[in-house]
C-alpha cells in the first residue's frame, strides 16, 4: 500500500473499493455459506437440532479447535437441512447474500451424498437448487454455478454416489460445472479417487479437489497427477516445494486461496505467516475465496481486504485479483469478457477524479 493508503482514510477507501468491487467466487460451501439469518430460519423449522439460534451463542459454536472440529460442527448445520424446501431456501438466501458483496458468479460447492443420505429425494434436491439458481440470477442477478464434491472421509461407496448423482443424465443439473473432493485429508489419500475424477472428466466435468489445506505438498502433486485438477482447493502446503509452485505458476494452474478459512480451522497459525505472499512471487495465478464465511466469521469482501493488506495492494492490485477469479472460473467465454470488463470499469471510474 502506499503511504496515503496506510492512512486510516485510505484503508477506509480500500473497503468501500472492494465492498463495490464487482467479484467471481470459486471455492465457497453451500452449507458452509449458512448464515446465522439463515441458520436461525432452518434451526426454528427443526427445534430438536442442537445448533444454536442466538448469533452470539453461534459465534463461540463456531470457534474451531482443529480441523476435525471444524467438521463435526459442520455436519451438525449439515443435519438442519431436511426438506427439498430447506435446499431451496439455503441456496437462494445464500444467492442473495453474495450479490450483497457485489458477487456476480459463483460456483458452489454442494455435497449432494450428504443430504440424499439422510433421505432427501435425488430428484426434489436437485429441482431445488436449480429453483433457487434460476431464482437468483432473475432476481439478485448473481449467476451461480455448481461443483458437487465428494465428502472423502465417508469413502469410496460416497464417491460413486456422488459421481452418479453427477453424471446421470436424468439427475444432472443444468448449472453443474466441476467436481469436487472436501473433507479431511489426513488418512484420505487422494490416489484412491481418480477412477470417479476419471469418469467425472470424461462426463465433461472440471477437475476441482480440496489437496494442501491440512497435508504437505505431496497430495497438491497428486490432486494433479492423480486427478487431473485444473485448479486447486487451498494448496496451502504448496509454499513447502518450490518445483511445485513453477509447476503451478507455469501451467496457470489456479489455488484457491481462502485466509481466514485457514487460520479457523488452525491449518496456518496466523494471517502474517500465510504463505499467499509466496504463491504470488512465484507467479502462480492466486484467487481470493471465503470457504465457509458465517462459520469462519469472514465473507468474501473481508477476504480481499485481508489479501490486499498481506499482498500489499492498491485498487489495480484489487481488481487485478477479481480478474484472476474471472480468468480461473468456468465461466463461457462472452461471461468472462463481459465480468473482466465491469472489473476494469469499475476500477477506471473509482480512480477517475
Ligand atoms: N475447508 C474445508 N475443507 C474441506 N472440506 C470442507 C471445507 N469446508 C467445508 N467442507 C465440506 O465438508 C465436507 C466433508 C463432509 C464429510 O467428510 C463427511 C464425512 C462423513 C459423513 C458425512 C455426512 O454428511 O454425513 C460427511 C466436504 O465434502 C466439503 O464440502
Ligand atoms: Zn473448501
Amino acid at each position: 500500500m502506499t503511504d496515503q493508503l496506510s492512512t486510516r482514510e485510505g484503508v477506509r477507501d480500500l473497503h468501500a473499493f472492494i465492498a463495490g468491487l464487482p467479484k467471481a467466487e470459486l471455492h465457497v460451501h453451500h452449507v458452509g455459506s449458512a448464515s446465522p439469518r439463515i441458520v436461525s430460519t432452518l434451526a426454528a423449522r427443526h427445534p430438536d437440532s442442537q445448533v444454536p439460534t442466538d448469533p452470539e451463542a453461534l459465534a463461540d459454536y463456531f470457534t474451531f479447535t482443529d480441523f476435525a472440529h471444524f467438521i463435526q460442527v459442520y455436519l451438525s448445520v449439515v443435519d438442519l437441512i431436511r426438506t427439498p424446501e430447506d435446499v431451496r431456501l439455503l441456496t437462494y438466501e445464500v444467492a442473495r447474500d453474495m450479490a450483497r458483496q457485489q458477487v456476480r458468479y459463483a460456483e458452489l460447492t454442494i455435497t449432494p451424498w450428504s443430504s440424499t443420505r439422510r433421505g432427501i429425494d435425488e430428484r426434489a434436491f436437485m429441482d431445488a437448487i436449480e429453483d433457487a439458481r434460476k431464482a437468483a440470477e432473475a432476481e439478485f442477478g448473481v449467476v451461480l454455478r455448481w461443483c458437487f464434491d465428494i465428502p472423502g472421509e465417508a469413502g469410496l461407496e460416497a464417491a460413486e454416489e456422488t459421481l452418479r448423482l453427477a453424471t446421470d443424465d436424468r439427475l444432472r443439473p443444468e448449472g453443474l460445472v466441476s467436481f469436487g473432493l472436501g473433507g479431511p485429508e489426513i488418512g484420505v489419500p487422494r490416489p484412491q479417487f481418480k477412477p470417479y475424477f476419471d469418469q467425472a472428466i470424461a462426463a465433461g466435468l472440471r477437475s476441482v479437489p480440496h489437496a494442501g489445506e491440512t497435508t504437505g505438498p505431496e497430495t497438491v502433486w497428486d490432486a494433479l497427477n492423480e486427478l487431473r485438477a485444473e485448479r486447486i482447493g487451498h494448496g496451502t502446503s504448496s509454499a513447502r516445494d518450490p518445483k511445485l509452485l513453477a509447476h503451478l505458476a507455469e501451467n496457470r494452474i489456479a489455488l484457491e486461496v481462502c485466509p481466514t478459512s485457514n487460520i479457523a480451522t488452525r491449518a496456518v497459525r496466523t494471517l502474517d505467516e500465510h504463505p499467499i505472499k509466496e504463491f504470488t512471487r512465484a507467479g502462480v495465478l492466486v484467487t481470493i475465496n471465503s470457504d465457509d464465511p458465517p462459520m469462519f466469521g469472514t465473507d468474501l469482501n473481508n477476504e480481499y481486504a485481508v489479501a490486499a493488506r498481506l499482498l500489499d495492494l492498491d485498487e489495480l492490485g484489487l481488481a487485478a485479483l477479481a480478474k484472476n477469479a474471472v480468468e480461473a472460473s468456468f465461466l463461457d467465454p462472452a461471461g468472462r469478457t463481459r465480468l473482466t470488463e465491469e472489473i476494469d470499469t469499475y476500477a477506471s471510474a473509482w480512480l477517475t477524479p
